[in-house]
């Protein structure tokens, strides 16, 4: 979670406040004299230094817990951003096509929500725990060295907290996972619902939905107080013995100076001074514990969505690509067309009995355009997956321009492969963002492929913000055209991968949208799924997987 550098500024904020906390020892030393000057009647003159001892050494105290506190926040605020990072590269190296990967809205409520409370966790409840580890030390042997009974006292009270802190602690941890499952889990549901809103609503099922959802909620609301419980009970513990404990030695000291009890100093009675300064650090005593006990909600809150990142952010197992984050933007790119070798390949789904493939054998020369046609689940898809590697195969060999491609290859690879599909995903946001993708890109390139996908209309009407989310504001003709734009924007694409993308489109629109196609493959290898007869036809070639099937059981 934090380097080596977090953890060194992490000690200098904690030893920063520390030091800040440490400060009221000769602050407390300095009130103390002065009411006992004040009791005395002693000179006037010397209660004026001694509250300008006192002020500047708040001051101090002041600037110490600031910046001690501004270094915290910052060190956990880095660590929270660097652990995004890892679950965001992690996510974004899952196979599309793996059924395990964790779902959006869950991964979203971790990411964005949940890694919130780690903050907390290291800047409040970290500083706290070293806090409550020096403090009590310095305060202890400071009231020893003036009476041993108070010290006794103060000794009797502190051990009970932290063991009933440990008990409810444990207790608090567990219902925090709980909580944060729970809320992971219905972010997941709702927004899995919300993307198929019109289905559900089309369907009649909107009452279903919504008692699932206030069943989830209801829940939810359950292990929160639950959370809530604990926090405050472990907040009730520690007031209730630092209460005690404070009482106690103003109890003891009080009946010490009127001379009722005679004991507990080393030697002579305790004076006035002397007195008020054990009862001004009796409540500084207690005082980090208490801070440690309201930390310790986000102790629990902050571990358990540590523990969920960390989850999120596992790179093995199956189902996992290399991610593309990895490649240096320096990668050499093959820009000419590559010729395509398929040797041998078998592949099955993980967990399925029926290969998709077996043994099976295609090549495609340097810039050849071609079809792949078959019936619904012969493994068109599977094999253009395949192809842009984002699923590996079980045996056999692909090559794309000579280079084999591998778990180390593909990303490099997928530079310059495009893919299009029938169902682009469009992001809400402008015509002009949807093609850039946050990449930063000459201006007149981002032009001339609107131009080209004759979206330069639609982009100029509509201004900014065109487009709602998951494309709502465009048809499904206009999404397909943005696909294309994309690909048309893309200056290393050399092959490109299409996977059904006339499908739904009336013939006006599917004719169009191979025009453009076959415009934007000039000099490119293209492979196209399709079961549109007239797209097959304008393609060099045609691979048909029912015959090849039936060859190969032949
Ligand atoms: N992610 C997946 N996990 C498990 N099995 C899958 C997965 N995706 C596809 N399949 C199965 O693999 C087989 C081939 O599917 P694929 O999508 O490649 O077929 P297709 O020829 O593209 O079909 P269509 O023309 O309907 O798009 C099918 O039997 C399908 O059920």
């Amino acid at each position: 979670m934090s380097g080596p550098l977090d953890i060194a500024t992490n000690k200098a904020s904690a030893a920063l406040q520390i030091t800040a906390s440490l400060l009221w020892l000769p602050q407390a030393a300095l009130i103390a004299i002065a009411i006992g000057d004040i009791a005395n009647a002693a000179g006037s003159e010397r209660i004026g230094w001694l509250a300008l001892g006192v002020l500047l050494i708040g001051i101090l105290r002041a600037f110490f817990e600031s910046t001690g506190s501004r270094m915290a926040f910052r060190t956990a605020r880095a660590a929270v951003t660097a652990s995004r990072n890892g679950v965001v590269t992690a996510l974004a190296a899952h196979s599309p096509l793996d059924q395990a990967r964790p779902a959006s809205g869950r991964a979203a409520s971790v990411v964005v929500e949940q890694a919130e409370m780690i903050v907390p966790y290291l800047a409040r409840f970290e500083i706290a725990r070293m806090r409550a580890v020096f403090v009590p030390v310095f305060i202890f042997i400071s009231v020893l060295t003036l009476s041993w009974a108070a010290a006794v006292v103060l000794l009797i009270a502190a051990p009970l907290i932290p063991i009933f802190m440990a008990l409810i602690g444990w207790r608090a941890q567990q219902a925090s996972e709980a909580q944060l499952i729970e809320a992971g889990g219905m972010n997941a549901f709702l927004l899995d619902r919300l993307r198929g809103i019109a289905t559900i609503r089309s369907l009649d099922a909107v009452d279903v939905t919504a008692r699932r959802l206030r069943t989830d909620a209801e829940s939810l609301r359950r292990r929160t107080m639950a959370v809530l419980k604990i926090a405050f009970l472990s907040s009730a513990v520690l007031e209730l013995f630092s209460a005690l404990g404070v009482a106690m030695v103003a109890v003891y000291v009080g009946f010490h100076l009127l001379g009722q009890l005679g004991f507990g100093t080393w030697g002579a009675p305790l004076s006035l001074s002397e007195g008020l300064f054990i009862l001004l650090l009796a409540p500084a005593f207690f005082e980090p514990l208490r801070e440690l006990s309201s930390a310790w909600h986000d102790r629990a809150a902050g571990r358990a969505a540590r523990d969920e990142l960390a989850r999120l952010a596992t790179t093995n197992g199956p189902g996992m690509l290399g991610s593309d984050c990895d490649v240096q933007q320096t990668a050499h790119v093959e820009r000419r067309a590559p010729a395509v070798h398929i040797k041998n390949l078998s592949f099955r789904y993980p967990g399925s009995e029926t290969p998709v493939f077996d043994h099976f054998d295609l090549s495609v020369a340097p810039g050849e355009h071609v079809a792949l046609l078959g019936p619904s689940g012969s493994g068109k898809s599977t094999l253009l997956a395949l192809l842009a590697g984002l699923t590996t195969s079980t045996s056999g060999a692909i090559s794309i321009g000579g280079d084999r491609l591998s778990d180390e290859s593909a990303a490099t690879l997928r530079k310059s492969i495009a893919w299009i599909g029938q169902r682009p995903h469009v992001f809400a946001g402008t015509l002009a963002s949807n093609i850039t993708l946050g990449r930063t890109s000459d201006p007149a390139n981002v032009a001339s492929a609107l131009h080209f996908a004759r979206l330069d209309e639609i982009a100029t009407v509509r201004g900014l913000n065109t487009v709602g989310e998951n494309g709502i504001g465009l048809s499904g003709g206009e999404a397909l055209r943005l696909a294309l734009a994309r690909i048309a924007a893309s200056a290393n694409v050399a092959l490109i991968l299409g996977d059904e993308p006339t499908a739904h489109l009336d013939a006006d629109t599917a004719q169009e949208i191979t025009d453009n196609l076959l415009t934007l493959a000039r000099n490119k290898t293209l492979i196209v799924a399709t079961h549109d007869l007239r797209l097959a036809a304008r393609m060099d070639r045609i691979v048909d997987f029912r015959r090849l099937r039936l060859e190969k059981a032949a």
